[in-house]
């Protein structure tokens, strides 16, 4: 019997259509997502959206991370919604009155809120004018993102725990930053395995690298996807 696809949803930071299709076909066995970021789609549209669907049975997170006035972020959202993206993302940090209008843009998506990007530390933080602990910050702008309307939380693994303690048990916690016992870093700073972020309470982890990097991503997708059935 074939095991039941895991809740990853792997980002497909490619730069051209071919390969993103490539990658999806790989994985598509063994994930429930795949995830268009901003590379892809900036250079491909929509048409990015409608080939990695072809490559097999996966939910499209369209990760474009909004952020502007609501009236253009509404409209943003009426744009990209036609591409039934499963879940779209904004930042969090452009307040309630933009992510009620995202959500009022795309009533078919799961609008996520990026809190604190996973590939700052707390001295970038405090560059930017949030000091204090990550933690703190992603909280609140968990909780702040949650009443205007999202359904779905961005945060890294050492704050899904904090976060899920704040939003309850009906928001979609996902989770970037996330590397396999022994993988390099590369730009990410507050990270942890697949296995921690799930028993911490991720409900989707966000893989890109560790498998899009692998010479076989399909076995890298495999792997991870085998051991966190081994974990759970
Ligand atoms: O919104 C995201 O998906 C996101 C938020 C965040 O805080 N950090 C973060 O890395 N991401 C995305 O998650 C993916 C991580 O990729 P890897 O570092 O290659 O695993 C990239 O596509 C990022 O754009």
């Amino acid at each position: 019997m074939t095991p039941s696809p895991a809740p990853i949803a792997v980002a497909l930071d490619a730069p051209d259509l071919a390969t993103a299709a490539r990658w999806a076909g790989l994985v598509a066995p063994h994930v429930t997502t795949v995830k268009v970021g901003l590379e892809l789609y900036l250079r491909h549209g929509p048409d990015v959206v409608a080939a990695v669907r072809e490559a097999g049975e996966l939910s499209v997170f369209l990760d474009l991370k909004l952020h502007d006035i609501p009236n253009t972020v509404a409209g943003a959202a009426r744009a990209v919604s036609r591409l039934r993206p499963s879940i779209l993302t904004v930042h969090a940090s452009g307040g309630p009155a933009m992510i009620q209008a995202a959500v009022e843009g795309a009533p078919g998506a799961r609008i996520a809120a990026v809190t604190v990007l996973t590939s700052m530390t707390e001295a970038d933080l405090a560059a930017v004018g949030l000091a204090g602990p990550a933690e703190a910050a992603v909280r609140r702008l968990a909780a702040m993102a949650v009443t205007a309307g999202a359904t779905a939380v961005v945060c890294s693994p050492h704050e899904v725990a904090a976060v899920r303690a704040e939003v309850g048990p009906d928001v979609l916690l996902i989770t970037p930053g996330v590397r396999p016992e022994g993988g390099g870093t590369q730009d990410q700073a507050r990270v942890a395995t697949p296995e921690r972020a799930l028993a911490d309470g991720a409900d989707l982890l966000v893989i890109g690298r560790p498998i899009t990097g692998a010479e076989d991503p399909g076995a890298a997708a495999a792997a991870i996807a085998a051991a966190l059935r081994k974990a759970g």
